[in-house]
């Protein structure tokens, strides 16, 4: 078993870095954008929905980002500061950009979901309004790579990884690729690249170590070569997920183990890597071992990919261990 230290004298358990919005998830199932009727509205933002995670399994969170200065900016805070969130790393942009909103369908697979960027007020987040001390503050950092994008957001996720790394706060990095929010691959895998050589654990699925191996590795599909590749540095921890095929976990250290999934009937696939990401940060701040973080993870993405929400189909930690008690797990 893996214990990963942590500096336990902490106020905060996690700071979540990234973007946080507005999602809007189809009212009916199994229906294809254009015959959808209407749709509910949340919180989501891959970001906001690892914060929410952790949060509503009892973990004490921060948030660094940064919402437009309208109605769904007002709402975003409203809802993540009404779940417990603490938001004085959240800032307010009114220079016209717009916090990121999402619309989907609700069907188990092939499943669009469209997100709107356009000059997101996320990425307008600046280094100087990232406060050392309140990353200081927090037992672990976890970044979202989508900040890493565009300017000034990624001088200001990089100059937070900087600020974490001198503190002594574990740095997480959830690669959250969206190839979109990108010029080229090889931009992309040369900032992934610093950022995950900064981070303490690296999680990601295989396209997003594809896309980090653009340049160092091309065409490489071997998980044991990428763990090997990207365990440098401050990295002590490589997660590769892989949907319903689970996680494989590598050290360091030489040990490594994979976590099978829980299976269940989905409704939707989105907001699995965002929950496990939220159970395994939830475990390790609370000085749980590797291995039952990751499973926790898992559970925790099985339960969100059956529910019809992300940031509201987070199981609380009740919900966690009875499921996980009353389920088979599928190696
Ligand atoms: N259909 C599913 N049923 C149960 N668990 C799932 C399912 N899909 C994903 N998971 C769990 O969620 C984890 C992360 O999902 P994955 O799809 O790999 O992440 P991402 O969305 O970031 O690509 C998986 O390792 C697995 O544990
Ligand atoms: O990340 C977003 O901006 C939107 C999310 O809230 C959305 O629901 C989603 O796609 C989450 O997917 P995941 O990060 O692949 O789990």
């Amino acid at each position: 078993m893996t214990k990963i230290a942590l500096q336990q004298d902490r106020k905060l358990d996690a700071i979540v870095l990234g973007r946080a919005g507005v999602d809007l998830y189809a009212r009916e199932s199994n229906t294809d954008m254009a015959d959808i009727s209407g749709f509910n509205k949340f919180v989501g933002g891959s970001a906001a929905n690892i914060a929410v995670a952790v949060s509503k399994l009892g973990g004490k969170v921060g948030f660094i980002g940064c919402v437009a200065d309208d109605a769904f900016g007002g709402y975003v805070k409203q809802y993540m500061s009404g779940q417990g969130i603490n938001l004085d790393g959240m800032m307010t942009d009114s220079s016209g950009s717009r916090t990121s909103v999402a619309f989907t369908e609700m069907k188990p697979s092939d499943c669009t979901v469209l997100i709107y960027r356009n000059k997101a007020s996320d990425l307008t987040i600046k280094p100087e309004q990232v406060d050392p001390a309140y990353i200081a503050s927090s037992k672990v950092l976890v970044v979202t790579g989508t900040a890493l994008s565009e300017s000034p957001s990624r001088e200001a996720t990089l100059i937070a990884m900087e600020h974490a790394r001198r503190s002594n706060t574990l740095v997480v990095l959830d690669v959250d690729y969206r190839p979109y929010s990108w010029r080229t691959d090889v931009d992309a895998s040369i900032y992934y690249g610093i950022a995950a050589g900064l981070s303490d654990i690296v999680i990601g699925n295989r396209e997003e170590f594809d896309m980090m191996e653009t340049v160092l590795a091309p065409g490489n599909k071997d998980d044991d070569a990428t763990a090997e590749r990207f365990l440098r540095a401050n990295t002590q921890v490589v997660v590769i997920k892989a949907g319903e095929f689970g996680s494989k976990v590598y050290c360091r250290d030489g040990h490594n183990f994979q976590q099978g999934i829980f299976r269940v009937e989905v409704q939707k696939p989105f907001g699995s890597g965002d929950s496990f990401a939220g159970g395994l940060i939830w475990t390790l701040v609370n000085g749980g071992e590797l291995e039952d973080g990751v499973k926790h993870g898992s559970a925790a993405a099985a339960i969100n990919v059956s529910g019809t929400s992300c940031t509201e189909a987070m199981p609380t930690k009740e919900q966690l261990f009875d499921f996980i008690e009353t389920r088979e797990q599928s190696l």
